[in-house]
């Protein structure tokens, strides 16, 4: 698999460009951080690679195999699901809307909630489970779908510790089989843990490179803000 490249990427939320001509290289077999303020675009960014949101500019070396992880842990509030049913739903796109799972199926479930450690909850109620353990379901349901790309908006936002640690776990794992991923996060330990990292401010690529080198950048950039009031 090739790295991602995005070359002069605009893309726009109702008149505001949220997105203003970012380039940035996505290696695969690597995890990406996307961080930044709020409203850096990060979350842009994401349905841009997912193709939920139009763009301008060129992206090469887009798989067609993308899965998008959405932060989403009201979900079981209103969807009366099982963890089990709500990673099986990974498998629509590909499979068509499911009936009866067959073996393999199953197997393929089984394996994506074994990753974040959710197994045993297989059963449970989503609005029975914490927000941490939503998130969990919601990232087995991007690894289920065997993509190439694999997108997270903030997938350890409402984690505790070890969910975090997990949700780490298992997109190291994916990133390990050859998949491109690309995280968007607040956490520090988070963006210490990827392979590359991109800062944007304001819909623009700030720096691109090594963790380290991004998270000095960014607090460079924290600490000016604060001297200046
Ligand atoms: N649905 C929307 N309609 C209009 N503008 C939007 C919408 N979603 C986001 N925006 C705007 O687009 C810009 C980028 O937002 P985006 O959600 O991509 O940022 P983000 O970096 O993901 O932020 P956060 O860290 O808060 O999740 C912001 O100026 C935001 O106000």
């Amino acid at each position: 698999m090739r790295t991602i490249e995005l070359h002069h990427v605009t893309a726009h939320r109702g008149a505001r460009p949220a997105l203003d001509d970012v380039g940035a290289s996505l290696p695969s077999g690597a995890i990406t951080a996307l961080v930044g303020d709020n409203g850096s675009g990060k979350s842009t960014l994401l349905e841009v690679l997912a193709g939920t949101l139009p763009h301008a500019g060129r992206i090469d070396g887009l798989p067609a195999r993308r899965a998008l992880v959405v932060q989403r842990t009201d979900l079981g509030d209103r969807l009366p699901l099982t963890a089990h049913a709500t990673v099986a739903m990974g498998l629509w796109a590909e499979r068509g809307l499911l009936g009866r799972l067959r073996a393999a199926d199953r197997a393929r479930v089984d394996a994506a909630l074994d990753a974040v450690c959710m197994r045993e909850l297989a059963g449970a109620g989503l609005s029975t489970l914490s927000g941490g353990q939503r998130q969990r379901v919601l990232v087995a349901q991007g690894i289920v779908q065997d993509a190439s790309l694999v997108l997270l908006d903030e997938p350890t936002a409402s984690a505790d510790a070890a969910s975090r640690d997990r949700i780490d776990a298992a997109l190291r794992a994916l990133a390990l089989r050859g998949a491109t991923v690309v995280v968007a996060t607040h956490d520090r330990a988070s963006l210490a843990r990827a392979d590359h990292a991109v800062l944007l401010d304001r819909g623009r690529v700030v720096v691109e490179g090594a963790p380290a080198v991004v998270a000095a950048a960014q607090a460079r950039r924290a600490a000016e803000a604060l001297a200046l009031g």
